[in-house]
């Protein structure tokens, strides 16, 4: 059955598709799905903004990755580990994915994808989109005979009001790598403001709850990682953004990219047979203005 088949039949759930691009909505909440490189490219309760950043200028053709929403970084993140020919971040972002399977229960639409094999390695999403925010895990099954070193990032652009006024907390006690000045650096004891190119990973304690303080947009989204002992945040300012074609010069201070991952020193081996999991839940609260910070009760 087609992708548009699978969902067109869920009774409450509007769906279309233009190419590549399935667009689904429910009285509740609206988003939009690349089933090339498996990318869910916005997500939006009703009434909301936009909770994901995608790219004006971000290309859709064959072989190219899609700047914005949550490309997946998968098996490797960044620059392959012994060849320099490989694409960066993996083979996931641009391959084919498949829709598998489409349900809708008490509001929540639940998707099923699988994508790329690799190197021994099977990768499967499951996507759950609802009124109060979504989630992503993304499996990987080694089906081969030997252990597979693999690292891999959900490599969510979240929009903001502007990056410039943002907080992110719940990576206080982490230390981390910079690739900006290319050091190892120890736990900064504060939440994270965005001041210049930011392009970091930071190794929390495992599953960490990420939360990012938008007082432009009165929000705070946070972000419950699984299967991770890794974030990667980055934000490209203003030259390294003049320098992406598919990103529009001035559009840097209007996301960041804070991405749950297996990266760096998180990196994962995978015994033949296993299957790991990296996922993240994202809701929303309201923003505290005196704190600068989410009150526990805003939990949704
Ligand atoms: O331009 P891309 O290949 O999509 O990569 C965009 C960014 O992804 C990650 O956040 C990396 O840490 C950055 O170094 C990289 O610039």
């Amino acid at each position: 059955m087609t992708a548009l088949a699978l969902c067109a039949g869920l009774p409450g759930l509007t769906a279309h598709q233009h190419g590549e691009r399935l667009t689904l909505a429910t009285a509740d909440f609206a988003a939009e799905l690349s089933l090339a490189g498996g990318q869910l490219l916005g997500y939006a309760p009703t009434g909301q903004r936009p909770w994901l950043y995608l790219s004006p200028q971000a290309r859709s053709a064959a072989g190219k990755a899609i700047r914005g929403g949550v490309p997946l970084c998968w098996p490797w993140f960044g620059a392959h580990p012994d060849d320099p020919g490989q694409p960066a971040h993996g083979v996931a972002r641009t391959a084919p994915w498949r829709l598998d399977d489409a349900r809708l229960d008490a509001g929540v639409l639940a998707l099923q994808l699988s994508g790329p094999h690799h190197g021994g390695l099977a990768a499967t999403l499951t996507l759950e989109l609802g009124p109060a925010g979504f989630a992503l895990t993304l499996a990987t099954r080694n089906d081969g005979t030997a252990p597979v070193r693999f690292s891999q990032a959900l490599h969510s652009y979240f929009a903001v009001g502007d990056c410039r006024e943002v907080t992110l907390s719940g990576l206080e006690a982490a230390g981390y790598d910079d690739k900006v000045d290319g050091g190892r650096h120890p736990a900064s004891g504060a939440p994270l403001r965005f001041t210049s190119e930011t392009d970091r990973i930071y190794y929390p304690a495992p599953d960490a709850v990420l939360r990012l303080a938008d007082p432009q947009w009165q929000r705070v989204l946070t972000l419950a990682a699984q299967g991770s002992g890794s974030s990667v945040v980055w934000n490209p300012w203003v030259d390294k953004a003049a320098a992406l074609a598919d990103l529009p010069d001035d559009a840097w201070p209007r996301f960041v990219c804070v991405e749950t991952a297996n990266a760096g020193d998180d990196a994962r081996v995978l015994a033949p047979g296993a299957t790991q999991r990296l996922g993240v839940r994202v809701s929303a609260g309201a923003f505290d203005p005196c704190s600068n910070a989410p009150r526990p009760t805003d939990a949704v």
